[in-house]
């Protein structure tokens, strides 16, 4: 039995004659930031679909803690640990901030989901705009709502898809500092689809390429950053 958490092996998803994603290995260990980046088009949405249960799987396995979860639906997912956040925003405008976090939870844990939403909201820094609607607070606290959304029920896994698009630097900054603490105090690890490269090569333990639905490197950020063939089909000059 594997020490990971999440593991991807030989993951393959075709649409027809496209090979969106074809023969990725994919680790996570507990407490990892793994960094997941590439052009556009490149697989990952594809990737994390495939992981979730999102999109069904061509080909390969996907393993949750040891257990091979590649026939089970997201909602059995996300049962056994498995979280994520999307590209866009998923919160509920008119709903207060409180309600609706405690109602992600219940879903999860019926019997402590006020305590379990009060615990996420402190986490997040999002306690003082509890009894707000959502569509009042501003957009760094709206896409930290959808991580608290996320984070409901203690999962062990939470892939996030792109969760800096649209925010600010320091907006972006306050982000990554409290994913890097999420990390250690509540254990939980991340798989990290994000664009902009300070913020993934700052905060990953590991990081992974995606070229044309292949892995193309891996391993620890320095060591990726640089990797000539990186360099040549990514980073560019900016590395
Ligand atoms: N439903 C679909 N049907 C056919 N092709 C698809 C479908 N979804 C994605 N693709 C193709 O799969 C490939 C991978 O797309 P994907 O969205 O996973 O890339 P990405 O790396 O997440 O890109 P981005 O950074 O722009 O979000 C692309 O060539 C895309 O056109």
């Amino acid at each position: 039995m594997s020490d990971y958490v999440l593991q991807a092996r030989d993951v393959a998803i075709h649409y027809g004659g496209v090979k969106a994603v074809d023969g990725v290995e994919l680790t996570l260990e507990r407490g990892q930031i793994r960094g997941l980046i590439g052009p556009n088009g490149a697989g990952k949405s594809t990737v994390i679909d495939a992981i979730t249960g999102r999109r069904r799987l061509t080909r390969g396995q996907v393993f949750l803690r040891g257990e091979d979860v590649s026939a089970l639906g997201p909602v059995q997912r996300r049962q056994r640990g498995l979280s994520r956040s999307f590209q866009r925003t998923s919160v509920f405008g008119q709903m207060r901030v409180r309600r609706q976090v405690a109602l992600a939870s219940h879903c999860m844990n019926p019997k402590d989901s006020e305590a379990d939403a009060q615990a996420v909201l402190e986490e997040l820094n999002l306690a003082h705009r509890a009894d707000d609607v959502a569509e009042d607070l501003g957009y760094g606290e709206q896409r930290r709502l959808d991580l608290a959304l996320a984070l409901v029920g203690r999962p062990t896994v939470l892939l996030l898809d792109e969760p800096m698009a649209g925010l600010s630097v320091q907006e972006s900054h306050d982000l990554a500092r409290h994913l890097k603490a999420l990390t250690s105090r509540w254990n939980v690890s991340v798989l990290l689809v994000e664009h902009d490269m300070d913020v993934v090569f700052g905060i990953s333990d590991a990081v992974t390429v995606f070229e044309l639905g292949r892995v193309i490197a891996s391993g620890e950020p320095a060591e990726v950053r640089a990797n000539p063939r990186v360099r040549e089909a990514y980073l560019g000059s900016a590395a």
